[in-house]
Formats: C-alpha cells, structure tokens, sequence
C-alpha cells in the first residue's frame, strides 16, 4: 500500500528503505562553522532525515552549568566556557548514532579540531558576512554584542576561516531552505562514505550502514 509521507520529508530524505531496513552514509556526524551558518537548526533536521540522535553542544553546555551562554561568558569568563567545550568534545566524540551540532568557536581550538577529525566526518556551514548578521542580529550572542557587529562578524571570520577549512565538507547555506541543505549534507556523505569503505571495513567504525538498527 503506498505511504503518504509528511508534509515536505521527500523520499530521498528518508532513511528507511522499501523493506523498512534504515541506510545511512554514517552514524555520526558533526557540523561546524562560523555563528549563524545553521549548525543547531540544519543539525536538528539532518538528525531526522538520517534518523539519529541530536547533540547541540551549546544547549548541552547551558544545561550542564544551569546558566544561558551570555550568563556563563559574563559570570565565569570565556575560558570557562572554552573549557566546557572541549570537555563535551571529548564526551561526544565518545558517542555514536549521533549527530553534533558545535558552537561557533568549537571548531578553532587545536584539539577539539583533532579530536573531532579523528572521530569522524566534519560538515563545515558557511554563509556570508551579510547572511551571518541578518540571523543573528536579534540574538544575544556575547562575540557580537559589539557596536559594529557586521565588522566584528568579518574582522572573526577572515581569523577563523583557516580552521574552518580543515573540515572534511563543505556546504554553503547562504539563500538556501534548509531542506535544501540537507538534501546536499547526505549526498555529500553518502559519497564520502564510499571513499571511506575501501579503507575502513570494522563494524562501529561508524562510516555507513545499511542493515536495520
Ligand atoms: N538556511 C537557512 N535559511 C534561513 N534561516 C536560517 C537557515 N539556517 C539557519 N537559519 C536561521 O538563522 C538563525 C541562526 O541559525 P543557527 O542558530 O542554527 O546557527 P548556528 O550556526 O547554530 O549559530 P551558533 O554558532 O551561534 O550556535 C536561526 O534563527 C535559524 O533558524
Ligand atoms: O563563535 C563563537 O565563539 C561562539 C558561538 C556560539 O555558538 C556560542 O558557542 C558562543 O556564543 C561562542
Ligand atoms: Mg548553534
């Protein structure tokens, strides 16, 4: 009997397959990028489409310390929160069936950057300048609360676009429903798997899956 899928799921964005079997290019993904490229939002959707868990680390952290991100940079400091991150690095690059979606800064720092390369596929989000502002500039983001921010915006950007590159994929989001750039992160791992399956064979190695879970 044909289904009827929901409002907006394409088939191409649902992982189960004819015989109810899910495939997936992988079981653990994680999206970096600069403030306001979408991790959190893109990250939630694409733990839909591939059916997985959901891992914003900034909420993870608000909810850990008990206290929202302008709360923890004003009352505990930067570094504080630099810490926290890199403690929930460590503990998600230890799960899998996940997809991490990492702060803005998460992705600059030396370690986390190794610790999560090594673990496993990195999408990198990017927009522009103008498209950052526009999503952010009713947020309290404590990095932007500056009288300029479109400057302060490209002045971290043009600082932290060397790091970002290293990610293992890039997608642009600018001007694009999110959809869209779901549709675009699954191909682009679906493709990367295969580059992968040639050297990477060990079951949990968390690079494709095609059997029922
Ligand atoms: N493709 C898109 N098109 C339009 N709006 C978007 C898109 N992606 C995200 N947004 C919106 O932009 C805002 C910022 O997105 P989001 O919070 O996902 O960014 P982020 O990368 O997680 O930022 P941060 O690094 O600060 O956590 C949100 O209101 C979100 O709904
Ligand atoms: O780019 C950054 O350094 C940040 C981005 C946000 O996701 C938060 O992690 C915090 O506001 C810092
Ligand atoms: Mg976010």
């Amino acid at each position: 009997m044909p289904v009827t899928l929901p409002n907006g799921l394409s088939t191409r964005l649902s992982p189960m397959n004819g015989s109810g079997l899910i495939e997936r290019p992988v079981t653990w993904v994680t999206l970096a990028g600069f403030m306001g490229t979408g991790k959190s939002r893109i990250g939630w959707e694409l733990s839909r489409a591939l059916a997985l868990h959901f891992v914003d680390t900034d909420k993870l952290i608000t909810r850990v310390v008990g206290k929202s991100i302008p709360e923890v940079f004003a009352e505990e400091g930067e570094g504080y929160f630099r810490a926290c991150e890199a403690e929930v690095v460590r503990r998600v690059t230890r799960l899998d069936h996940a997809v991490i979606s990492l702060g803005g800064g998460t992705f600059i720092h030396e370690g986390n950057r190794h610790r999560l390369l090594e673990r496993g596929p990195v999408v990198v989000l990017w927009a522009t300048p103008e498209t950052v502002y526009q999503r952010t500039r009713h947020s309290d983001r404590p990095l932007l609360k500056t009288p300029d921010p479109l400057s302060q915006i490209r002045t971290l950007m043009t600082e932290r676009e060397p790091h970002y590159r290293q990610g293992t994929i890039h997608v642009h989001s600018d001007g694009r429903p999110a959809e869209e750039i779901v549709e675009e992160i699954i191909e682009r791992l679906w493709a990367w798997a295969d580059t992968q399956a040639a050297w990477v064979t060990e079951p949990g190695s968390g690079v494709g899956e095609r059997a029922a879970d």
